[in-house]
């Protein structure tokens, strides 16, 4: 079985798919008396012309590693966003589009205080926590169409602990 080794979550390497949102670092600006670091304006959101932006909440099973990695998902009308209600560290899973299918898969973990957008028709592991509460805030498009293209690998891969 072809194998998947995590690496930890950093914006340059996850830059092709989506964006990081964490609040590291300095912020870009002060806010509420000077008692609040606001990060702004840190992610790429896009609900299409006809659909619209909406917060849901997802409780999700966790699941352990190694994990076995057998369908990837895309959302062809809009963005989706994963933001831990916790501070444990969560699996994101994306693929490179080769045009008629994902390829070339890859892993990381978060640090417990990351989330994620996925970019419009990325290829993504659905929301796969690693720890209970399995809780996140997610963002994403509200809309008529069903948003949604599911691709099941004919071989899976096994996604291992990180190294
Ligand atoms: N289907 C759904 O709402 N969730 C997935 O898109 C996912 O990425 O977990
Ligand atoms: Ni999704």
């Amino acid at each position: 079985m072809q194998t998947l080794t995590p690496s930890p979550l950093t914006q340059a390497a996850f830059a092709p798919f989506g964006d990081v949102l964490e609040g590291a670092g300095t912020p870009d600006k002060l806010i509420n008396q000077g008692l609040c670091g606001r990060f702004h304006d840190r992610a790429r959101l896009d609900f299409g012309p006809d659909g619209r932006a909406g917060i849901s909440i997802f409780d999700a099973q966790p699941r352990a590693l190694p994990y076995l990695l057998d369908m990837v998902e895309r959302h062809p009308d809009g963005s989706q966003a994963f933001i831990p209600m916790h501070e444990q560290p969560f699996l994101v899973i994306v693929a490179h589009d080769l045009g008629d299918a994902p390829a070339n898969p890859l892993a990381f973990i978060t640090n417990g205080a990351q989330g994620i957008n996925f970019h419009r028709n990325i290829w993504h592991g659905v929301l796969t926590p690693l720890a209970s509460p399995g809780r996140f805030a997610v963002i994403d498009r509200i809309g008529d169409t069903p948003n949604l293209q599911e691709y099941w690998f004919t071989a899976p891969w096994q996604v291992h602990h990180p190294v």
